[in-house]
């Protein structure tokens, strides 16, 4: 966590002068009758930053985007988005921010630019400004040579990068996406990222991105795993892969069985996968000459070697004991 200052709930005339977090939250909670959906959570994000909120369905990411977009109040704990109070100050926080939800309806029979005036339109921005922020997200969504093609034309890509448009009409200093990606294919959702980087670097909005591909927590600034509506882990990919610290090795040898022994007698808990042996170890580096030499020493010829880092996947099933990885997996060898 970034940018905590001494006193994040002062009246806005008593806080200091330097920009307010993007968003703020101490001890977030909601709660449906015995059920805690979202469960104390912390969370400062600074101005300008892409963040990233993963979780598995029914972990919580819903309610807390519904109650930092104060559409929702919480139960208990506090929030402010954009320097503005959830609960005290909804209107204000509703003004700053932009909410992109998975089934936004936009007019397939309709122009781009129509939708998109229509839309500033009926946000009460007035004319001239509602037709001259059309143009500027047109051009920030790389569509303005299609402004006046009907919508139903456009791939899913472009429709998406469309509703993104729509959501920045106004202007929003923390644009909440809710799976942006989902539904698209791999090249259209590497593109809907670069998209996204290309937008905060432009515009400076702070980007809040709930996703269930993990891989695309490597596109975040930082990034929050959330599980039965706690925080489990948060920091920049690099920092989550750090914290579980552990390396993969995986190895092929003429003879696993008398592998795994050898393996055994250096303190080592190898697991069978299907073309070989796994190990997972902290240090690969000061280990895999250790294992090299033990392997050597039993005369087994080493087939394969490759040493690979934590994937973000990891780090979600090290927190939740869940994964979405469909690798053939990796079963201790004792659990046989
Ligand atoms: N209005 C509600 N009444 C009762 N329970 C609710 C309500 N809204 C959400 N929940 C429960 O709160 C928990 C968190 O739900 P939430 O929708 O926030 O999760 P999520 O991470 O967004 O999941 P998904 O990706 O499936 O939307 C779930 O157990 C859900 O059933």
């Amino acid at each position: 966590m970034t940018g905590n200052r001494a006193h994040p709930f002062e009246p806005e005339a008593e806080r200091p002068p330097h920009p307010a977090p993007a968003v703020l939250a101490r001890g977030l909670t909601k709660t449906y009758g015995e059920r805690r959906a979202v469960d104390g959570i912390d969370l400062t994000i600074g101005p300008g930053e892409i963040f990233g909120f993963l979780g598995p369905n029914g972990a919580g990411k819903s309610t807390t985007i519904a109650m930092l977009c104060a559409l929702t109040p919480p139960t208990a704990g506090r929030a402010r988005v954009a320097g503005a109070d959830v609960v005290r100050q909804p209107q204000q926080v509703r003004r700053q921010i932009g909410l992109l939800l998975q089934d936004t309806a936009l007019d397939a029979d309709m122009s781009l630019a129509r939708n998109l005036y229509l839309h500033a339109r009926l946000h009460q921005l007035p004319r001239p400004l509602a037709r001259a922020r059309t143009t500027e997200v047109l051009e920030l969504a790389d569509l303005a040579d299609r402004r006046h093609h009907k919508v139903r034309t456009l791939s899913g890509g472009m429709r998406r990068r469309l509703e993104i448009a729509r959501a920045l009409l106004h202007q929003p200093r923390v644009l909440f996406l809710d799976e942006p990606t989902t539904g698209l294919d791999p090249h259209a959702r590497a593109r809907i990222w670069h998209h996204l980087t290309q937008l905060r670097d432009r515009t400076g909005t702070t980007l809040y991105v709930t996703t269930h591909y993990l891989e695309e927590a490597e596109h975040c600034d930082r990034a929050a795993v959330i599980d039965h509506g706690r925080i489990v882990a948060v920091g920049t990919p690099a920092d989550l892969k750090a914290q579980i610290g552990e390396d993969r090795i995986r190895l092929h040898t003429d003879n696993d069985t008398a592998a795994v022994a050898a393996l055994r007698d250096l303190g080592l808990r190898p697991a069978r996968t299907g073309d070989g042996l796994t190990l997972r170890v902290a240090d690969s580096a000061r280990t895999v000459p250790l294992v090299v030499a033990a392997l050597a020493d039993r005369q087994l010829a080493l087939r394969a070697l490759a040493v690979t880092p934590p994937t973000l996947d990891e780090v979600f099933f090290h927190h939740t004991g869940r994964s979405t990885d469909t690798d053939p997996g990796t079963e201790p060898l004792e659990s046989k």
